[in-house]
């Protein structure tokens, strides 16, 4: 006697998988072992309306037929027909969350793809009833070309019409045969999945028409880069044009500490350490902090709007064209605040060549901790000038520096998919929340953990670096004629990278602050501060502020070469730290800083070429 028809039991997680299987089968289960593999085989008998036995099986949740976990590799090789010790499943039951149609039927398209007989069980329409979303089954079944079921598993509910449609399927089908290839276009499916569950959606909720309504604009193809990019550009306008004042107040602040240490104490080593070192010093880098925080106000609202996700969607397009996914978009978006997130969060992905790409691209994401230095530099040379109506030269100009690492990371990621890291990217699996206002208070406990991570670090390392740099550009003191910049221990090894940094455009009070700023960027600037403020210690008393300093210094050139280093250079200790720690040696890491040194001294040097050809030498 042949054995009964096997019919599986497939979907997405959640989709009530398991409480279709316990009302089909009842108490007529079996649990064994697939073989080889510690997941478990859930069988169980049932009897269609004409008496015949099928043997069905529950499998385990999965998102597509690329597997990242072994219960989905089980779930795609009994799809398939390759699971040892499985029988090619004659006929798949498709279990969806009629409430999560669109993202449940990227899944069912793929498996209708494999061509195997299939029925459709839209499950929870329960829950998709109290939801008021009203499904068309009809107009589904018809887009879709399969059977389609309304079911409420844990009500029993649509078990009958199941039964019925599995009959259907299985007297037309023939047996059929193991699947070779799978169709892997996951992109391809989300929009087909889209486009069917709009046709099939006869009535929706109003949050969920606003969310539509919304999204046919900021996910259209056109319009929705363009929207993104013009989000992105009042960013960067509102971190100059908003922290005016709070600037003010701060420094305000510094040189009222500043001139209270200059006329209470004794003019001594321990003052110039304490208004030079620590008070300038650390000062020259806590002044930023309002212009961080404005830009963290904007990364917060989007991401609790619920617009980053599609921010991510609509770079999935560009991602892909560079060998990577959606997927890696959000360990790059955290880069933009810091890379050391960033690197972390690269554990989502699975595929291991895609994460290394993103570790190593990572980097290039412009941190926050190249704000000071970008502000600083912008505020300085840019001038405040309105290009156009409320458009800002200075917002323009920092808006160009991030676009740059952008491209730069874009390059690199084709570059090392081409090369070191081959492969080719996965699809985009994330799911699309509703928008949502965003809780104040949420956005404000969110401001307050940047503020207190970056003080933190102006209070710790950039102290301790610029305490150090302060001590080695103070000693030994130079004879008179001399200046102290280039006779101390520090403008003597500065000297030396001069050498090397003369070419693209770098003068000898660049060179030293570039070498302190290994250890962390916002370091550059206090360093400067400090040379500067050393070398004018006789004449000005060091209360003049940096940016008035170098603006009477440097060539544009110059300025607009030390911006483009600073778009690429590694230069941040804890990166390569924690990119060695998540790659599990020095490889890696080593891989990374060259490249990056090598970009940004190719990057300042033809910028700084470039601006002396224009006359700005
Ligand atoms: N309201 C409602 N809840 C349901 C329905 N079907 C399943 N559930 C519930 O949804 C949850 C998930 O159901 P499961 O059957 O475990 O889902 P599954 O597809 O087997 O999930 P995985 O095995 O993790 O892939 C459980 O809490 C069920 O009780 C339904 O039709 N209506
Ligand atoms: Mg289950």
């Amino acid at each position: 006697m042949n054995p009964a028809p096997l019919v599986a039991l497939v979907g997405n997680p959640n989709a009530g998988k398991t409480a279709l299987f316990n009302a089909l089968t009842g108490a007529r289960q079996k649990v064994g072992n697939y073989p080889g593999v510690t997941v478990e085989r859930h069988s169980g008998r049932l009897a269609l309306d004409d008496g015949r036995p099928i043997e069905l099986v529950d499998l385990p949740g999965t998102y597509s037929l690329d597997p990242s976990s072994p219960d989905e590799a089980v779930t795609r090789d009994v799809v398939l027909g390759r699971q040892a010790g499985e029988r090619v499943p004659d006929a798949l039951i498709v279990v969806a969350d009629a409430t999560n149609l669109d993202n449940h039927l990227r899944f069912v398209l793929q498996l209708k793809s494999l061509g195997r007989p299939m029925v459709l069980a839209l499950n929870m329409i329960d829950m998709a009833t109290r939801d008021g979303l009203k499904i068309d089954l009809a107009a589904l079944s018809a887009e879709l070309g399969l059977p389609v079921v309304a079911t409420v598993a844990v009500r029993k509910r649509g078990l009958d019409e199941l039964r019925a449609a599995l009959a259907g399927i299985l007297a037309s089908a023939p047996r059929t045969a193991p699947v070779e290839s799978v169709d892997a276009d996951i992109r391809h499916f989300q929009r087909e999945a889209r486009r069917i569950s709009r046709a099939a959606t006869a009535e929706q909720p109003r949050m969920r028409a606003v969310t539509r309504g919304i999204d046919r604009v900021a996910l259209h193809p056109v319009v929705g880069p363009i929207l993104l990019l013009a989000i992105l550009f009042v960013m960067f306008q509102a971190v100059f044009s908003w922290s005016e004042a709070p600037i003010g107040w701060i420094e305000g602040l510094q040189g009222w500490l500043a001139d209270t240490a200059v006329a209470n104490l004794p003019d001594n080593f321990l003052r110039s350490l304490l208004v030079e070192g620590i008070i300038n010093g650390v000062g020259s880098v806590v002044v930023f902090l309002p212009q961080i925080l404005i830009l963290f106000v904007f990364i917060l609202l989007l991401e609790a709007s619920g617009y980053m996700v599609r921010a991510a969607f609509l770079m999935d397009r560009l991602m892909s064209g560079v060998g990577l996914s959606g997927r890696a978009f959000i360990p790059l978006l955290s880069s933009f605040a810091c890379a050391i997130p960033g690197i972390m969060a690269t554990r989502s992905i699975d595929d291991p060549k895609e994460r290394l790409t993103t570790i190593l691209i990572a980097p290039l994401m412009t941190c926050s901790a190249r704000l000071p230095v970008y502000a600083v530099i912008i505020g300085a040379f840019i001038p405040a000038r309105q290009v156009l109506p409320g458009v800002g030269l200075q917002g323009l100009v920092l808006l160009v520096l991030y676009l740059t690492g952008i491209l730069g990371a874009v390059i690199a990621a084709f570059v090392l998919r081409r090369t070191a890291t081959k492969g080719v990217g996965g699809g985009f699996l994330m799911e699309m929340p509703r928008y949502q206002l965003p809780s104040i208070r949420d956005i404000a406990i969110g401001l307050w953990q940047r503020a207190y991570v970056f003080l933190r670090r102006a209070g710790t390392i950039i102290l301790q670096v610029t305490v150090a740099l302060w001590l080695l550009t103070s000693y030994p003191v130079a004879p008179a004629g001399v200046k102290q910049s280039e006779y101390s221990i520090a403008g003597r090894i500065a000297s030396g990278l001069e050498v090397v940094l003369r070419p693209i455009g770098f003068n000898h009070e660049m060179s030293l602050a570039v070498i302190p700023a290994m250890a962390a960027r916002e370091v550059a600037v206090s360093a400067l501060q400090t040379v500067y403020a050393i070398d004018a210690a006789d004449e000005e008393q060091g209360a003049q502020e940096l940016g008035g300093r170098l603006a009477g210094r440097w060539s544009l050139a110059t300025a607009l070469a030390f911006l483009a280093w600073f778009v690429f250079a590694p230069q941040c200790l804890s990166t390569i730290a924690v990119a060695r720690r998540e790659t599990n040696g020095w490889k890696w890491p080593l891989v990374m800083i060259g490249y990056l040194f090598a970009l940004a001294y190719i990057a300042a040097g033809a910028t700084y070429w470039t601006a002396v050809a224009f006359g700005l030498g």
